[in-house]
């Protein structure tokens, strides 16, 4: 999860021809044997968004059964990095605070904005209906 330094967030689509295409997420992806959680977080914010990450603090997990896959989530905040965020994978990008604009948010990433206001008390829905 990146956070810029006024407290927004990035989210990006999900490209075409992957499950839930077109959903809104935290940029990120799996961690490949031997590999690290922050080191795959690098390695998926390169692939994904051509930027190096600095310290990626781990923050919460998150474990969501899918019909395609039970998958267990790994949600880091990243506050520095170096680069600016360009689509590699033919995603969109947008900095988001609460309520998230875009629309709709992957289920499993619902639960990732309600953390978010629970910690800054904020009140009310945090994204819109599908
Ligand atoms: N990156 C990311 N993945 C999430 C979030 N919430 C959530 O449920 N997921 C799920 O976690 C998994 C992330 O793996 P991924 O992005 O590498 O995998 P993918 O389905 O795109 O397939 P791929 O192996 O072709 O890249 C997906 O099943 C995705 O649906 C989120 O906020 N960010």
């Amino acid at each position: 999860m990146l956070f810029d330094a006024a407290g927004r967030f990035l989210l990006t689509s999900r490209p075409l021809g992957k499950v839930y295409a077109g959903y809104w997420e935290f940029p990120g992806g799996k961690v490949e044997p031997g590999e690290s959680v922050e080191a795959a977080l690098g390695r998926e914010l390169h692939e994904e968004l051509g930027i190096a990450i600095g310290p990626a603090e781990p923050w919460r997990i998150e474990i969501v059964d899918y019909p395609h896959a039970l998958v267990r989530l790994h949600f880091c905040k990243v506050r520095e990095w170096r680069g600016a965020c360009e689509m590699r994978e033919g995603q969109q990008m947008a900095w988001q605070t609460l309520p998230v604009e875009v629309s709709p948010v992957l289920p499993g990433t619902v639960p990732v904005l309600q953390w978010i206001a629970a910690e800054r008390g904020f009140a009310g829905a945090t994204h819109g209906a599908v």
